[in-house]
């Protein structure tokens, strides 16, 4: 079986974080670790309190791990403080998995900053250079390529989010999924893989419940990654798992409720007919 691993923080309603990469993992048919980097108190309407793990705790986690097990592929997600962002990078040049997602937690939907904000720059210079993939939301790419240039660029359309996806790639990684779900119109997502761009487009789908898009869609390429698809079958993949999470997204709670990874596990089983 394959197995992968996500490095990133808890969150305790179960739609972002470690918790949608797991269910995630599983949903793909890979067997999922985790290193939790901080414990968020979260629900479907907020953010309240974070504690971050010690980052002496989060080497022993990604120690343990890898002298055990053979690791296909890591999702970072939520990192936090430049502390949390050195134990990792240090962790990850010594064990070089041979497929790294990087996804760029910064502000969450309910607008928590999960990301300090004088973390930015360490975030760029350790972590996007070790990453196969990096995969920014349009916010996200907006202040990493303000933070590089000193600018204050918006991106609004799909050739602005090509041309951010070029710059990004320059900072070092292997391809930039820059994720359109910030813009109007169709769910376009844009991969820069350093030659070509490619285009992963669904309609939108008219719903509140969106609740750890981002997660589940990182964590899906990583469990295809793991699986020994290339990067653009990956992402194809993993576009297709989300779009399907989104579109039978959960009721749960009273704001923003999580996708749905019960609807492909039951499918795949047969429980559901549909
Ligand atoms: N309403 C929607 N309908 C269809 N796809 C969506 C919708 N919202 C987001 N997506 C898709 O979900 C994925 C995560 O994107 P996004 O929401 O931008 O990430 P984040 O959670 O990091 O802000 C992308 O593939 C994006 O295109
Ligand atoms: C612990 C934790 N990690 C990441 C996020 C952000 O997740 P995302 O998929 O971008 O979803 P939203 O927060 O935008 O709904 C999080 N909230 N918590």
């Amino acid at each position: 079986m394959k197995k992968a691993l996500t490095i990133a923080g808890s969150d305790s309603c179960g739609g972002a974080g470690i918790q949608a990469d797991l269910k995630t993992f599983s949903a793909n048919g890979v067997y999922g670790m985790s290193v939790i980097t901080a414990v968020t108190a979260q629900n479907t309407q907020g953010v309240f309190a974070v504690q971050d793990i010690d980052e002496k705790i989060i080497k022993a986690q990604i120690d343990a791990v890898f002298t055990d097990i053979k690791v296909d592929a890591v999702k970072i997600g939520m990192v936090s403080r430049i502390s949390t962002i050195e134990a990792i990078s240090e962790k990850i040049r010594q064990y070089n998995p041979e497929n790294l997602v990087l996804d760029p937690v910064m502000i969450s939907k309910s607008g928590y900053s999960l990301l300090k904000p004088e973390s930015k720059t360490a975030l760029i210079n350790r972590l996007i250079p070790l990453s196969s993939i990096i995969t920014p939301n349009i916010p996200e790419a907006e202040e990493i390529l303000n933070e590089v240039n000193n600018e204050n660029i918006k991106i609004e359309t799909v050739s602005e989010m090509e041309e951010a996806a070029k710059e990004i790639y320059k900072l070092g990684c292997k391809s930039v999924l820059l994720k359109g779900g910030h813009i109007k119109g169709e769910a376009v997502d844009v991969l820069f893989d350093g030659e070509n761009i490619f285009h992963y487009s669904t309609e939108r789908i008219n719903t509140k419940n969106t609740h750890g898009t981002g997660c589940t869609l990182s964590s899906a390429i990583t469990a295809n990654l793991a699986l020994g698809f290339e990067i653009k079958d990956a992402v194809k993949r993993a576009k297709e798992y989300i779009t399907t999470a989104i579109k039978h997204s959960l009721d749960i709670g009273h704001g923003v409720g999580p996708t749905n990874h019960f609807y492909m596990l039951y499918k795949a089983g047969g429980i559901l007919n549909d």
